[in-house]
């Protein structure tokens, strides 16, 4: 039977990167999606500004929408500080099998919650469920289209809190109209787009960070 393309991706991490090293995971997981088979990773160029985003905030709480493969939240989870807590939330289970795989074979299992399930259903329950108070960092970077629901789903939730940071991926492409136009108008966020590519091609694309206003 036929492999799928997150299996293949996960093969090449277990045969080119080294357990319990998040780099060379990133590393390998990069290499194969320029070299063999292009996959939808935020990638090592915009990796680089999540990264910056990640260390400047230093956040002790943090939500991922869309685990895909855990490409991010390795990239995330391996730059938190001790005790910090990332949940990411996951709607494939086949995505999901794969990504904990490449979360544990990176070494950062312990400070990753990998979440099955659809957005509407967990965000509702997230101080029940996991004692969560806020998140003090939400990367969204899972169906476009969802993006601006759950954001005013979290809001109504209780789940930001003023300071909180929304990093949001392919805000031009595939592109999140809706989404944009929110965070940049609304006087309860102040927005700032980072220029950069799609992941593995010279297409253009960025990353909008908007801190939430209280
Ligand atoms: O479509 C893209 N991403 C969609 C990503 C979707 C991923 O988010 C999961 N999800 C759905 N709901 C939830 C939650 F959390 F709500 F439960 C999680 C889906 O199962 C999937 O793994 C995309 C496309 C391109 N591209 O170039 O076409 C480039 C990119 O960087 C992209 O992210
Ligand atoms: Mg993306």
């Amino acid at each position: 039977t036929q492999s799928t393309r997150p299996q293949r991706l996960l093969g090449a991490v277990q045969k080119n990167a080294t357990r319990g090293h998040p780099r060379s995971v990133i590393q390998a997981i990069d290499h194969f999606c320029r070299n063999k088979e292009w996959a939808m990773n935020v990638g090592d160029e915009k990796g680089c500004i999540l990264d910056s985003v990640v260390s400047e905030v230093s956040p002790a709480t943090v939500l991922e929408l869309g685990t895909y493969c855990g490409y991010s939240t390795v990239r995330i989870a391996s730059r938190l500080p001790p005790h910090a807590k990332l949940i990411t939330l996951e709607f494939n289970p086949e995505f999901a099998v794969i990504a904990r795989q490449v979360i544990a074979w990176a070494g950062v299992e312990d400070k990753v919650q990998l979440v099955e399930g659809a957005s509407g259903d967990w965000i509702p329950r997230m101080k029940e469920q996991f004692g969560v108070k806020t998140f003090d960092l939400v990367f969204l970077d899972h169906w476009k289209d969802r993006y601006l629901p759950d954001t005013k789903l979290m809001e109504e939730c209780g789940l930001l809190r003023k300071g909180s940071i929304l990093l949001a991926d392919n805000v031009i492409c595939p592109g999140t109209p809706d989404y944009l136009e929110y965070v940049r108008n609304s006087p309860r966020y102040e927005s700032q787009y980072f220029k950069s590519h799609l992941e593995y091609t010279k297409v253009e694309d960025g990353l909008e960070k908007s801190v939430f206003l209280g």
